[in-house]
C-alpha cells in the first residue's frame, strides 16, 4: 500500500528518521513502537505530508509521493489523526465534523459568495458523509452535543471520525487510545479493528504496549531512528534488540511488562 524505502529526516545534526524501509501493509493493523524520542511522530509526519524528507522516497499505489503537501496527501486517501484533537469547544459534534469535510471540498470563494447549486450539492454530501462517520464510530447519540462536553473517549471517536469523512484509503492513528481508561481503550481497540475489516489500511502510533500486542497484525520498532526490528506481535515480544532498547541490558522482563512499569510510575 505504501512502501517506504529509506526514508530519513534530519533536524540539523540529528536523525529523527535514518533510513527506514518498510512496508505498510493494505487492509492491515500496522503498528509503529518505540521508545520516547524514538522518531514514530517525525515518520507519521513525513508519511502524512506534514513534513518534507530529507532522503528517501514514498511510494503509494505505484507513485512517489515523498514531499507533497498534507492535504495533497488526503486528496489520495491519506487520513490522519493527531495526538490531541483540536475541536470547535462552543460548535456541535456534526458541525465540527461538517467544517473538517467542508475544508476538504471543492467549492470555492465564488461558489459561496453566489450560493451557487454546486456549493448546496456539497453541504448536503458534507452533512452526509458526517452522519455516516458519526455512526460509524458509535457517537450518533452525541451529534448535538458541544464539542466542548464530551469526555475524551469521544473525542477521541471524533478524531477518527473526521480522518474517516475524508473517505480515506489510509488511516494513521496518532496514539488513538492516549489518556483514556482501560475500559475505554479496549473500545477503541474494537473500533480500529471494525476500520481493518471494512477495508481501511490502518497504520498507528501507540504507547499502550498491551493494546498494540493485541491489536496490531504487524508492528515496526523504532530506535534512535532506525528501524530495529519488525514483525509479527509475538516474534517482537521475543526480539532481543526490542528488549534491549526497552530495558536497557536487563532483560528480565518483557516489553509489555516494561512499558506498564513506566506507566506506573509515570
Ligand atoms: N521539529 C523538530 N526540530 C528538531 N528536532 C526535532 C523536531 N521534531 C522532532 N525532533 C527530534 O527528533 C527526535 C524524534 O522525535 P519524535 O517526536 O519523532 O519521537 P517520538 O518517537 O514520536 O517520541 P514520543 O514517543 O516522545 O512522542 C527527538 O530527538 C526530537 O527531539
Amino acid at each position: 500500500m505504501l512502501e517506504i524505502q529509506q526514508l530519513t529526516k534530519r533536524f540539523g545534526g540529528l536523525a529523527a528518521v535514518r533510513e527506514v524501509s518498510t512496508t505498510v501493509e493494505a487492509g492491515k493493523i500496522n503498528a509503529i513502537i518505540g521508545p520516547n524520542g524514538a522518531g514514530k511522530t517525525t515518520f507519521f509526519n513525513l508519511i502524512s505530508g506534514a513534513l518534507a524528507p530529507s532522503s528517501g522516497r514514498i511510494v503509494y499505489e505505484g507513485r512517489d509521493v515523498a514531499g507533497l503537501r498534507a492535504d495533497q496527501m488526503a486528496a489520495l486517501g491519506v487520513a490522519r489523526t493527531f495526538q490531541t484533537t483540536a475541536l470547535f469547544d462552543r460548535a456541535t459534534v456534526l458541525d465540527n465534523l461538517i467544517v473538517g469535510h467542508r475544508l476538504r471540498t471543492r467549492s470555492g470563494l465564488w461558489d459561496v459568495l453566489v450560493r451557487t447549486r454546486r456549493l448546496h450539492e456539497e453541504e448536503k454530501r458534507c452533512r452526509r458523509k458526517a452522519e455516516e462517520a458519526l455512526e460509524f464510530v458509535g457517537l450518533s447519540h452525541a451529534a448535538h452535543r458541544m464539542a466542548g462536553d464530551i469526555s475524551q473517549e469521544e473525542r477521541k471517536r471524533v478524531a477518527f471520525a473526521l480522518a474517516l469523512a475524508t473517505e480515506p484509503k489510509v488511516v494513521l492513528l496518532d496514539e488513538p487510545a492516549g489518556g483514556v481508561n482501560p475500559e475505554e481503550t479496549v473500545g477503541l481497540a474494537a473500533l480500529i479493528r471494525k476500520m481493518r475489516d471494512s477495508g481501511l489500511t490502518v497504520c498507528l502510533i501507540e504507547h499502550k504496549m498491551d493494546m498494540i500486542m493485541n491489536l496490531a497484525d504487524k508492528i515496526m520498532v523504532l530506535n534512535y531512528g532506525e528501524k530495529i526490528a519488525e514483525g509479527s506481535p509475538a516474534e517482537i515480544r521475543s526480539n532481543p534488540q526490542v528488549i534491549e532498547a526497552y530495558l536497557g541490558s536487563d532483560g528480565a522482563h518483557d516489553v509489555q511488562d516494561t512499558k506498564e512499569a513506566a506507566d506506573a510510575a509515570a
